[in-house]
């Protein structure tokens, strides 16, 4: 386990080299779905990488960006029925029906109808999806090899059927019919067409990340971008976007219901920001600093991935002298690294001003850092933001007076909330 900010950020950046995978095994003709990003490894990893990274630039997100609204739009249709019969609201269940929407629409083009609906079958298919099982993720983490060996499925055959049964319909209709729409399966459509998606429009970030992939010339054609691969990354776009999203969603909604002064801060922002741009935009939501400040925060006391993990591909010494071998696995303690008080003193309070300084490099990462940094952080971002500004105009927050403490799921893989997590809502 490496906790020192400095040796942290070394593995995620300056060596990343050394450390670039998270050294899962895949046996894509036992598990196809597992062929995805977050776990494949080496040059099948940096080729697939380097093909998506166009996908999530800002560009491509403000394309994305009205689907993303109306989904918002809706939430706050079924936030206005549940408080006009008096009811608290459970931000659990109403931010995951929001995030699912929000990628069923986004990345597979469906209007899945989640919100307000946990036994909607796109909610339904998403929940068993990222459902633990502990004696196979034990298995998996502790020895990748014998999870193959085993032949172990990684999912349950239904979850495997849907998806890729939605895949393949999707990819058909939008090829018969020539329906477009601005969404995931669009931009994999061009990829599977033309072999790439272009970059455009880029800001900084965007030429981070296309310079950091783009000078691997040796690793092309390492993997066929067939309908089985291009199915893979929708599905890790679905289990690795919307619980994470949901998590922080609802933590804020926690957190600005305990922090009124906090919660009318970002309001008056809002408030500006809409005075000036005349309804939600995405350069609007891109100009909220307090609210971007009270989501880092969030995201430091409840990263949803609360451990990360890397291994060492090669022999590699710290600067303290201390070796590990090739084959090492790394735990990253996020959750951890986040509550040390000497990274962030007092470190149990919500204050979004220590995002006003800059955070030492090393000691704040809930998506990850460096080359292999989550790819759909921005998108997850803009979403929240978006949420927050649209609801934040609508409602005040408060606590439910049937109390609202958190307490977290022991048996997930994220830091989820066991229960629902309640809130009361005033119409403004
Ligand atoms: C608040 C929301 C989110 C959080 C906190 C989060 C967190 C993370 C973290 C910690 C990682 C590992 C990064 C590393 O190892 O350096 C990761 C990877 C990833 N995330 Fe996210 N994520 C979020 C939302 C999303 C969304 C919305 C998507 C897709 C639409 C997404 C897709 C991915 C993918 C595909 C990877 C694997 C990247 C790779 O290995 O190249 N995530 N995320």
């Amino acid at each position: 386990m490496v906790r020192n900010p400095e040796f942290v950020q070394r593995i995620y950046t300056t060596d990343f080299s050394y450390f670039m995978d998270r050294g899962f095994d895949i046996d894509e003709k036992t598990n196809p779905l597992d062929a995805h990003i977050f776990l494949l490894s080496g040059a099948k990893w940096r080729y697939v990488r380097s093909k998506l990274s166009p996908i999530f630039t800002s560009g491509k997100l403000k394309w994305m960006f009205s689907g993303m609204n109306k989904c918002v739009q809706s939430l706050t249709s079924h936030l206005d029925k549940t408080i006009s019969f008096g009811k608290d609201v459970d931000m659990k269940e109403d931010a995951s029906g929001l995030t699912t929407e929000v990628i069923s629409s986004c990345a597979f083009g469906i209007e899945a109808q989640s919100i307000g609906n946990p036994d909607g079958r796109f909610r339904v298919f998403a929940k068993k999806a990222i459902e633990g099982n502990l004696i196979k993720n034990f298995v998996r983490n502790v020895s990748p090899r014998l999870f193959t060996l085993l032949k172990m499925r990684s999912l349950p055959i239904e979850v495997e059927k849907f998806i890729m049964d939605l895949v393949a319909q999707s990819f058909n209709h939008r090829l018969t019919t020539g329906y477009t729409r601005n969404d995931f399966i669009q931009l994999l459509l061009q990829l599977r067409e033309k072999g790439s998606v272009e970059f455009e429009d880029l800001d900084e970030e965007d030429e981070r990340e296309k310079n950091s992939l783009t000078h691997h010339e040796q690793d092309k054609n390492v993997i066929e971008l067939n309908d089985n691969i291009l199915g893979a990354q929708l599905f890790v776009f679905l289990v690795a976007g919307y619980e994470t999203t949901a998590s922080t969603i609802y933590h804020l909604f926690y957190l600005f219901s305990k922090y009124p002064k906090c919660q009318d801060k970002a309001r008056e922002e809002v408030k500006k920001a809409l005075a000036k741009h005349g309804d939600y935009t995405y350069q609007m939501v891109s100009e909220l600093p307090y609210l971007s400040n009270c989501i880092d925060e969030t995201l430091r006391l409840f990263p949803p991935l609360v451990i990360n993990f890397r291994v060492c591909n090669k022999d590699y010494t710290f600067p303290d002298g201390t070796t590990i071998e090739k084959g090492t696995k790394i735990v990253l303690p996020t959750y951890a690294i986040h509550h040390d008080p000497s990274n962030f003193p007092n470190p149990e309070e919500f204050r979004p001003e220590r995002f006003e300084q800059s955070i030492a490099k090393g000691s704040y990462a809930p998506f990850g850092d460096g080359p292999r940094v989550c790819i759909g952080k921005r998108f997850a971002l803009v979403e929240i933001k978006l949420t927050f500004a649209r609801l934040l105009m609508s409602y005040l927050i408060k606590p439910s007076d049937r109390g609202n403490e958190v307490k977290f799921n022991p048996k997930s893989f994220l830091l989820q909330v066991k229960d629902g997590l309640l809130v009361k809502l005033e119409k403004l």
